[in-house]
């Protein structure tokens, strides 16, 4: 077991990746299969939470607890760094600081808070709005403020681009940072370049988002670490992808009267006992109580 904290191992991976490619879990068992696959980072996506453990769009419906049951399924199953979409914090300063208090708790690495009004939307959508500077450093210093291992990374996302322009934008993340966050996530930007002129301007770690079917084009990851980018986020992918096949099943359950047509395309049970590691259970079973006959 590794001794340092989920917070310097996010720092650490950021630090050595370039970039560092952050893959969005929405269940621990996910996790599992990224960890395998060889990804430093994870994340647990806001929207994520909403659609799939409630059902919800992300509209600023659901809460803390809610994000922290999931998250610390997460932490609990991999010892990969945690990022977590925190949204704007749920409240007011004692609110963020429960949140950041509670993240810590379970083992979460990182946490994202963004500029929007407390009824927001997803980042890549229409008529979003955002708070003043100044309430907004006035949430990171309260999170700051709570964090108790000073590892804990706080980054803080802006949505203001969309909404007030790039230059905005720019302005926004480096009071952001004098306000004390230690990373800025720059939300659904459209050009490469302005990745580049984020980080010309902004003294930090910078996270991309790659999202699809959003406002930003899916570019490669060495383009945007090209352009600046020290962290390329991928919140959804792998939740979009296992709906469509889910989907495809429920559809051939209901039309064919059968899942026949498939079952090619689904994980085996020897895939799926392998990322469990299955078998070490069972064997501690047969070693704890199988009797000498
Ligand atoms: C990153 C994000 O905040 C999320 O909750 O995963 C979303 C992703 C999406 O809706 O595609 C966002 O970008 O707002
Ligand atoms: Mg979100």
């Amino acid at each position: 077991m590794t001794t340092t904290t989920p917070g310097q191992r996010f720092r650490d991976a950021v630090a050595n990746a370039k970039p560092l490619q952050i893959v969005g879990t929405i269940n621990a068992y996910f996790a599992l299969m990224a960890e395998r696959t060889g990804h430093q980072a994870l994340y647990l996506s806001g929207a994520g939470v909403a659609n799939a453990s409630y059902g919800l769009p992300d509209l600023g419906m659901t809460s803390m607890n809610d994000v922290i049951i999931d998250a610390g399924r997460i932490t609990s199953a991999t010892a990969l760094p945690l990022l977590v979409d925190i949204d704007t914090g749920w409240g007011g300063a004692f609110n963020i600081a429960r949140t950041i208090r509670e993240f810590e708790k379970v083992g979460v690495a990182a946490v994202h808070m963004e500029d929007q009004v407390a009824q927001k939307r997803c980042g890549h959508r229409p008529n979003k709005a955002v708070v003043s500077i100044d309430e907004m450093c006035d949430r990171i210093k309260a999170a700051v403020d709570a964090r108790t291992d000073p590892s804990f990374v706080i980054m803080a996302r802006t949505d203001a681009v969309a909404v007030e322009g790039l230059e905005a934008g720019i302005k926004r993340a480096q009071a952001y940072l004098e306000a004390g966050a230690d990373m800025i996530f720059a939300e659904a930007l459209t050009e490469l370049e302005h990745y580049r002129q984020f980080k010309a301007a902004v003294n930090a770690p910078i996270l991309a988002n790659m999202t699809e079917f959003g406002k930003t084009e899916l570019f490669h990851k060495d383009e945007l670490f090209e352009a600046g980018a020290d962290m390329v986020l991928y919140p959804l992918g792998a939740f979009r992808a296992a709906n469509a096949a889910a989907l495809k099943v429920f559809e051939a359950m209901k039309n064919d009267g059968h899942q026949r047509s498939q079952v090619d395309a689904m994980q085996t049970r020897t895939e799926l006992y392998d990322f469990l590691n299955y078998h070490s259970y069972e064997d501690k079973l047969d070693t704890l109580f199988t009797q000498d006959k």
